[in-house]
C-alpha cells in the first residue's frame, strides 16, 4: 500500500505542468467548460463583427492608437455593440487581417466549442485546412475587387492581407493573370473537394462529343452503303457464315455463364457494338438496328426495288438482320467472370465512417521508462542477477524491457521473480517472457501508465491492411512493437475467443467483422451469426441482404434460438458437403482454386458449379449455447472444423467461460487459432491458449494470440458501436440482393426418409420430368439442388426426390450427402419415364 502510495505521489511530482494541462483537458467537465467558453466567444466574435459593418465607421479613427491606452482610456468609448474588445477585434480581423471572409474565425471557433461540449461533427482537422482555403482565397479575390476602395472606405473587403497579395499578383502577372488565377483556383477547390463537380463541368463536352461521334458514324455508313453496296452485302455474307459456323461447345456454355458479366470495358475502347452490362448492352443493340433497319430496310430495299429490281436485295435485308451482329459480339471470348458485377456499384465503407480515438493519449514519457527501467534492474540486484543489458520497446498499452542477462544467470529464477517485480513497479499486469523464443532474451511486459487507445480507423487505414492480399484479413490491432496485426482467417482457419466479461471480447468480434467488412464484396463473403444474449450481433441485422446467410423461411437474420443454432449448422454441413461435391467436379483442391477455375469461365453454371462465397460462422457466448444444447451443437461445430476450411467456411466461437465442459477437446482440437482477452485464472488460460498469461492482461483489448507455438501480445482496435452502427447503416443503404444468401434447408432428416412405398406416382409433381433430367444431367440427387434449380421451397423439392426414388431414378437417403443417381444418362431415363407414363 505504501509503496504504492509514495510512488503516485512522486509520479505526480514529477508531472510536467504541460501534461497536468493534458490530463485535466482530458476531464470531461474542463472540456465540457471549454466548449462553453469557445462557443460564447464566437458569438460575441460574431456580434462584433456585425456591429462593425453597421459602426466601424463612426469607430474608425479611434483605433489609431496602441491598444492598451485605446482600452485603458475611460474618454474613449465606441459604438460598437460589443465595446472596445470588440471593435479593435472586429477592426484587427477584418481590417488588419482577411477581410469579411474573418468570418471563418467565427465559425471554426463555434465548431470547436462544439465539439468539446461533445457534438458529432466533421473533423476539426479537416474543417481547419478548409477554413484557411477559403479565408485565404476569399480574401485575395475581395482585395482584387475593390481595390480601388482601399482609400475611402473604413471597411477593406479583404482586409490588408487579400489588398497586399492581390496587388502583388497585378504587379506581377497583372490584372487578367489574377483573374484568372482566382477563377482556376477556385474550380481547383471545387474539383478536388467534390465529386459530383468535375462530371457536371464535363457533362456538356461529353453530349457534344457522343452526338458528333453519332452523326459521324450514321454518315459515314450512309455514305459507305451508297458509294459500296456490292461490298458491303459480300461483308455481310462473310459475317453470317462466320456467325453460323458450328459453335465450340464451350464457347456457348460460357455465354450462359456471362450473364451479366460482358467485358464492360470493351465499349470504352472499341466502336463496335461490344454489350458491356446488360442495360448498356440492350442500349447499344437496339442502337444498332435503327441503324441497320435505316440503312438497309427502308431505304435500300426500297431503292433496289424501284431501280434495280434484282434479287440481291432480297438476300441482303436477310442477312443484315440485327441478330447475327449481336451474334458475333456474343461470339467473342469473354473476359473473366467476375462475381462482384452482381452488385456492380456496391462501394466499400468508407473510412471516415470510423472515428479516431483519442490519438493525443497513450504517450510514455522518457521518465517513466527510466523510472520502470531502474526498478527492475534494483529487484534483479537484490535478488543477485547481474545483467548485460536492457532495452525497451514501447507498445501502445504494454512496453517490453528486454534483459540479457549476465552468463550463469538461470533463467527459472528471473521468471519466478515475477511477483516481486510487479510489487516494485507496483503494476497490474506483468509478464514475463522467459526466454522470448528466438531473440536469447528475457522479456519483461509492463503496462504503460496512459495506455493508447487503438482506433480501429488506424488499423484499417494502415499500409499493412491495405496492402494484404490474405483472403480474410483480420486486422485485430497493433502488437507490442506497434507493429499493425493482420491475422488470415482463411488460414486460422478458425478460432476460439475467449475473455472474462468486459475485457474486449465484445469490441475483438466488432473489430474481426468491421475488418472484413473493409475487404470484400458481398458477392465474396457471408455471415452466419449467432448471438444467444440478442443484442451483441442484432446491429448487424441491416447488412443482411448484402452479407448474411440464413436458413429458408427464417425471419430473422441473426440466429437467437438455440434449436434454430442446431439447424443453421446441420444447414452448414449440407453446404460443406455440397461445396466439396464441386471442388471433386472441378478437381480443384481448395475453395481459392475452385472460384479461380469459375472466374476464368473453365466451371459450367448449368452443372451446379456456382461462385462460392467465404461464410464466416460466428458463435457469441457459445457456453449458452453448449450449456443449452451440448452434444447437439458441439456435434456438427466440430464437423464443420473438421473439414469445412477447404471449402471455405470458416467458424469463429466466442465464450466468457473457457472451462473444460465448454471448451472439449473435440472443440480445441479443430480451432487451432485461439484469442484470449484477459480471463479470471490461471486455469481459463491454459484452458483457452494451453499456456498461462492470458490472466496477466490488463482487459480493454489488451489480448494474446497463439496459431500453434507462439503466443502474440497484442492490443486490439477498438471500434466503438456507433461506429459499427454507421458502417451497417452505410453498407444497408446501398443496393443489397434479394434477400440474404439462403442456406439449404435442413428440417433434422425428417423431410428425407419418406418411404419409397408411400410415394403414389400417378400424382406426379409437375416438375418431376424435367426435376429427373436435371438430377440425371448433374448426377446428383441432392434436394437444394432441386430448390435452387426451381425456386422452389425444400418440402416441395423433399417431395420430388421422393417421387425420383420410388421412379427409380435416385438412390435412399444418405445423410447429409447427397443421394445417389441410379439413372446414367438421358437415354435411359426417358425409357424410364415412358414406363411410368405407360
Ligand atoms: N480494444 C479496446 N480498446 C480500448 N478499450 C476497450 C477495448 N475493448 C474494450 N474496451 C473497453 O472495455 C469495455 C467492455 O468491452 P466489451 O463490451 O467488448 O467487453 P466484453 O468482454 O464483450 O463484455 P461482455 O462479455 O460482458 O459483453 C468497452 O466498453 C470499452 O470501454
Amino acid at each position: 500500500m505504501s509503496t504504492g502510495k509514495k510512488n503516485k505521489t512522486g509520479k505526480k511530482n514529477r508531472k510536467s505542468g504541460l501534461s497536468k494541462w493534458e490530463t485535466n483537458f482530458k476531464n470531461f467537465k474542463f472540456r465540457f467548460i471549454t466548449g462553453l467558453a469557445l462557443v460564447a466567444f464566437s458569438f460575441y466574435l460574431a456580434l462584433a463583427f456585425l456591429s462593425f459593418f453597421f459602426t466601424g465607421f463612426a469607430d474608425r479613427s479611434k483605433f489609431d492608437i496602441a491598444f492598451w491606452d485605446f482600452i485603458k482610456s475611460a474618454e474613449i468609448t465606441v459604438q460598437n455593440w460589443t465595446g472596445k474588445f470588440g471593435a479593435w477585434l472586429a477592426d484587427t480581423f477584418i481590417n488588419d487581417w482577411f477581410g469579411v471572409a474573418s468570418v471563418s474565425v467565427v465559425v471554426l471557433l463555434f465548431m470547436t466549442g462544439i465539439k468539446l461540449i461533445g457534438a458529432k461533427i466533421m473533423k476539426l482537422r479537416k474543417a481547419f485546412v478548409h477554413a484557411a482555403l477559403i479565408t485565404i482565397w476569399t480574401s485575395v479575390t475581395l482585395g482584387f475587387f475593390f481595390i480601388d476602395t482601399i482609400n475611402d472606405q473604413y471597411l477593406l473587403f479583404g482586409g490588408a492581407h487579400g489588398y497586399f497579395l492581390s496587388k502583388w499578383f497585378q504587379a506581377a502577372i497583372g490584372w487578367a493573370g489574377t483573374f484568372i488565377l482566382i477563377l482556376i483556383t477556385l474550380l481547383a477547390y471545387f474539383s478536388f473537394c467534390f465529386d459530383w463537380f468535375i462530371p457536371l463541368i464535363s457533362k456538356p463536352f461529353q453530349k457534344k462529343e457522343a452526338k458528333s461521334d453519332q452523326s459521324e458514324t450514321e454518315e459515314s455508313t450512309e455514305s459507305e452503303i451508297n458509294v459500296n453496296h456490292q461490298s458491303k452485302i459480300r461483308a455481310e455474307e462473310e459475317q453470317f457464315e462466320k456467325t453460323h459456323a458450328p459453335l465450340d461447345e464451350d464457347l456457348s456454355l460460357d455465354r450462359a455463364v456471362s450473364g451479366l458479366s460482358e467485358a464492360a470495358e470493351s465499349t470504352a475502347t472499341s466502336h463496335t457494338p461490344v454489350p458491356s452490362h446488360p442495360k448498356e448492352e440492350k442500349e447499344i443493340v437496339i442502337k444498332d438496328d435503327e441503324t441497320l433497319e435505316m440503312d438497309f430496310e427502308p431505304e435500300n430495299t426500297d431503292k433496289s426495288l424501284e431501280h434495280k429490281g434484282d434479287e440481291d436485295l432480297e438476300l441482303k435485308i436477310e442477312k443484315a438482320a440485327t441478330e447475327e451482329i449481336s451474334d458475333h459480339n456474343e461470339d467473342r471470348p469473354l473476359g473473366d467472370y467476375d462475381p462482384t458485377l452482381d452488385l456492380s456499384s456496391y462501394k466499400l465503407p468508407t473510412f471516415d465512417l470510423l472515428e479516431e480515438h483519442d490519438t493525443d493519449s497513450g504517450q510514455v514519457g522518457e521518465e517513466e521508462l527510466i523510472s520502470n527501467k531502474n526498478r527492475i534492474v534494483k529487484t534483479l540486484e537484490d535478488y543477485k542477477i547481474q545483467i548485460k543489458s536492457i532495452k525497451a520497446t514501447v507498445g501502445p498499452t504494454i512496453t517490453l524491457y528486454e534483459i540479457v542477462p549476465a552468463p550463469g544467470v538461470r533463467i527459472s529464477k528471473i521468471k519466478n521473480l515475477e511477483d516481486d517485480i510487479a510489487l516494485s513497479l507496483a503494476a497490474l499486469g506483468i509478464r514475463i517472457i522467459a526466454p522470448i523464443p528466438g531473440r536469447g532474451t528475457i522479456g519483461i511486459e509492463v503496462p504503460n501508465s496512459e495506455p493508447e487507445i487503438v482506433s480501429m480507423r488506424t488499423i484499417i487505414t494502415s499500409r499493412k491492411f491495405q496492402n494484404s492480399k490474405f483472403e480474410l484479413p483480420i486486422a485485430f490491432g497493433k502488437t507490442i512493437s506497434n507493429e499493425t496485426y493482420v491475422l488470415d482467417l482463411a488460414k486460422a482457419p478458425h478460432m476460439l475467443v475467449a475473455g472474462a466479461t468486459g475485457q474486449g471480447k465484445s469490441v475483438g468480434l466488432n473489430a474481426i467483422i468491421t475488418s472484413l467488412l473493409y475487404k470484400k464484396h458481398p458477392s465474396q463473403l457471408k455471415f452466419v451469426l449467432v448471438d444467444p444474449k440478442k443484442v451483441e450481433l442484432n446491429i448487424y441485422s441491416k447488412i443482411e441482404k448484402h452479407f448474411l446467410a440464413k436458413l429458408p423461411d427464417e425471419e430473422e437474420s441473426i440466429i437467437t434460438d438455440v434449436q434454430r443454432v442446431v439447424s443453421t449448422l446441420h444447414s452448414l454441413t449440407i453446404e460443406m458437403d455440397e461445396r466439396y461435391d464441386l471442388l471433386k467436379k472441378a478437381h480443384a483442391r481448395n475453395v481459392k482454386e475452385y472460384n479461380h477455375k469459375f472466374v476464368k469461365r473453365q466451371l459450367n453454371p448449368e452443372k451446379g458449379h456456382r461462385f462460392l462465397p467465404y461464410i464466416v460462422v460466428i458463435i457469441d457466448e457459445f457456453a449458452d449455447l453448449i450449456m443449452t444444447a451440448g452434444k447437439d451443437v458441439e456435434m456438427p461445430i466440430a464437423r464443420i472444423a473438421q473439414l469445412a476450411r477447404a471449402v471455405g467456411i470458416h467458424m469463429i466461437i466466442a465464450t466468457q467461460r473457457p472451462s473444460t465442459n465448454i471448451i472439449t477437446g473435440v472443440i480445441k482440437a479443430n480451432f487451432p487459432t485461439r484469442v484470449a482477452f484477459k480471463v479470471a485464472s490461471m486455469i481459463d488460460s491454459r484452458t483457452i491458449l494451453d499456456s498461462p498469461g492470458a490472466n496477466q492482461l490488463i482487459g480493454r483489448g489488451d489480448m494474446l494470440i497463439t496459431q500453434g507455438s507462439d503466443l502474440v501480445r497484442v492490443q486490439c482496435a477498438f471500434v466503438d458501436t456507433p461506429e459499427v452502427e454507421q458502417i451497417n447503416d452505410y453498407i444497408g443503404a446501398q443496393q443489397g440482393y434479394p434477400s440474404a444468401l439462403i442456406l439449404p434447408e435442413y428440417n433434422g432428416g425428417d423431410g428425407e426418409t419418406a418411404e419409397p412405398g408411400e410415394v403414389d406416382l400417378s400424382k406426379r409433381d409437375p416438375m418431376f420430368e424435367e426435376a429427373a433430367r436435371i438430377v440425371v444431367a448433374n448426377q446428383s440427387g441432392s434436394t437444394s439442388l432441386i430448390q435452387r434449380r426451381f425456386s422452389i421451397g425444400y418440402n416441395r423439392a423433399g417431395r420430388i426426390i421422393d417421387q425420383l426414388e420410388a421412379a427409380g431414378i435416385v438412390g435412399p437417403f444418405e445423410g447429409s450427402k447427397a443421394r445417389q443417381v441410379l439413372v446414367p444418362d438421358e437415354y435411359e431415363l426417358e425409357k424410364v419415364i415412358d414406363s411410368i407414363k405407360g
